[in-house]
């Protein structure tokens, strides 16, 4: 089954938004909103033909884009949208890309609008029996950003909230549900953003609200099931982190020992973390887990390397490798018990991912080669199988919690496929990452300790490939450097370094220094993402 057939399957169950994306930085964040209204959407590129629709939405948001309309190559949407005969709202370009195809007239701004604005509501001018600002107060704070605006507009629209400079700030047809907005309701600044885009979907598309997670697993566990019928065995990597767990028990509820487990111990793990996995997945979760000890091999594979991308790739490939061979061996092991072969492989892509790659923008640059478990699919004939690939991560945070997944994995920070091979600079051995892994643990303990955690994003310690001189004892010491990293972020493309409190800092570099040994200096690190990433290599 392809992916876009998933969504359809996803978006059938529910009243769905669909949402064209022209772009904008923005979008993503329009889907956040009417989810958090409790309305199911999906995003699709703005080049989403309307006969090739899976789904029937109960309306349409359009939203900004980066373009011009006035660009010749500007992207525009099908104009069979118009006839789907459901409510429709442009955001932005959206509110122009209507008038383009409406017969309203569009022109180059003399002057760009880019932040705060006053809107003014006219009540009187909103025609239809449910109003787009119904709950808003007038003025409210939105927030611009455009460099175009409507001349004028269609026949029959009228202005139904204006600006100081955007004189249809807001407009709306006089019959069809049709509403235009030139300012972005979707980001925050835009105080009672959330409230007009609840308005639009549950008051003027009539969706139910019923996009809730205790509803998304009755749905899943049924669509998991229909999926793999009554005898289909699935896999999955593990890795202990939120998103392979959550995946891993909905897979457990659905299928019970029919899903089988694999953690891979690359030898470059945090602190005791597989021995906890195996506790808390295995015995407390009772899934039917498998660890594959295969430190020795990826450690004896990464001697003498040094460069970040060859460390990746190495721990990318042996990381498929060993998979492979367990899965193998799993396969014979379910086909003899009379369980059948393996035929699936668990995934536990997220929506962003999903986003990323149907991005209108297309892909990005490849600033780090991050290893999961994609490269498995071509050797392994299995089918795909990924049951969180319509939620955001605090999504599958909520997701975790109602599955009685204990709170310091759910809350867990994000630990990267390669570990701490990543944050060892120079060459990995298994001292060196004993080092690392020691001064790690001390720091997110103390974080913990000083009621920190929740509030960063991602923290770790690496390990510097130098020597500094110090003093311990009145002895010479001449030893290693470690960097602690913490940052701030909520989607870890973008990241600013947290400010840790002094007294926080003194306690963890005096533990560090005390009490691991091979190290005599720590650092913190002050830099944000980007110019630097959130990793070191
Ligand atoms: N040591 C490992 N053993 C088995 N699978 C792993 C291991 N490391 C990574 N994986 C696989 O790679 C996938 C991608 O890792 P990623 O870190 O993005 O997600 P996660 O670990 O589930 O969650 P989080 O983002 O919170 O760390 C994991 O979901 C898991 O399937
Ligand atoms: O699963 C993963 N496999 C990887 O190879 C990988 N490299 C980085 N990361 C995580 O991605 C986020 C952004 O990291 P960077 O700013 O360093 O690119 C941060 O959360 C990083 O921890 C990875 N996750
Ligand atoms: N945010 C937007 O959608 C901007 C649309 C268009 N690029 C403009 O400048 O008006
Ligand atoms: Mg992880």
């Amino acid at each position: 089954m392809s992916s876009t057939e998933v969504a359809a399957q996803v978006a059938n169950m529910y009243d769905t938004i669909l949402i064209l994306d022209f772009g904008s930085q923005y979008s993503h964040l329009i889907t956040r909103r009417i989810r958090e209204a409790g309305v199911y959407c999906e995003l699709l590129p703005c080049t989403q033909k309307i006969s090739e629709l899976k789904f029937k939405p109960k309306g349409v948001v359009l939203s900004g884009s980066p373009y011009s309309i006035t660009d010749k190559d500007a992207p525009h949407v099908d104009p069979e949208v118009f006839n789907l005969g459901v409510p429709i709202l442009g955001i932005c370009y959206g509110l122009q890309e209507i008038a383009r195809n409406l017969g309203g007239e569009t022109s180059l701004a003399v002057k760009r609008e880019y932040g705060h604005a006053e809107l003014t509501l006219d009540p009187q001018a909103d025609h239809h029996s449910f109003h787009l600002f119904q709950d808003v107060p007038s003025p409210t704070n939105v927030w611009m950003s455009h460099g175009d605006h409507l001349e004028s507009p269609p026949n029959d629209f009228v202005i139904i909230g204006s600006t100081s400079t955007s004189a249809y700030a807001a407009v709306a047809h006089t019959t069809l549900p049709i509403y235009g907005i030139q300012f972005h309701p979707e980001v925050t600044h835009s105080v009672d953003g959330s409230i007009i885009l609840r308005n639009f979907v549950i008051g003027i598309c009539q969706c139910e609200a019923n996009w809730t997670m205790s509803s998304f697993v009755d749905k899943e566990l049924e669509r998991i099931r229909n999926l793999v019928g009554p005898t289909g065995s699935v896999i999955g990597a593990v890795s202990g982190g939120v998103d392979s767990t959550v995946a891993a028990v909905l897979m457990k509820r659905a299928i019970g020992d029919r899903f089988h487990a694999v953690l891979v111990d690359n030898g470059v793990m945090r602190l005791n973390e597989c021995e906890q996995v195996k506790k808390t997945l295995a015995d407390n979760l009772g899934i039917n887990l498998t660890v594959a000890d295969a430190a020795d091999l990826f450690l004896g594979r990464l001697k003498g390397v040094t460069d970040p991308e060859k460390k990746r790739k190495i721990i990318g490939n042996t990381f498929i490798e060993v998979f492979e061979t367990e899965s193998h061996r799993i396969d014979e092991v379910s086909r003899q018990s009379g369980l059948g072969p393996i035929e699936w492989l668990l995934q536990g892509t997220l929506y962003p991912d999903v986003i990323e790659s149907i991005s209108f923008k297309g892909p990005s640059a490849t600033i780090k080669s991050h290893h999961n478990v994609g490269g498995l699919l071509e050797n392994m004939r299995l089918k795909l199988i990924e049951p969180l690939r319509e939620l955001f991560k605090d999504e599958v945070r909520a997701l975790g919690t109602l599955l009685d997944i204990p709170d310091d994995l759910v809350w867990r920070h994000p630990f990267p496929g390669p570990g701490i091979a990543i944050r060892v600079l120079g060459e990995v051995t298994r001292e060196q990452v004993e080092i690392a892994r020691r001064a790690d643990h001390i720091y997110i303990e103390e974080i913990k300790k000083a009621g920190l955690y929740r509030q960063i994003a991602q923290a770790y310690a690496a390990l510097l490939p130098v020597r500094s001189v110090g003093v311990m004892g009145d002895q010479r010491t001449y030893e290693q450097v470690i960097a602690l990293r913490a940052v701030e972020s909520k989607d870890f493309m973008t990241a600013d370094w947290f400010p840790m409190p002094v007294e926080t800092l003194k306690r963890i570099s005096n533990r560090i220094i005390n009490e691991v040994q091979g190290v005599n200096r720590v650092l913190y690190d002050v830099s944000s993402k980007p110019p630097s990433t959130i990793e070191f290599e």
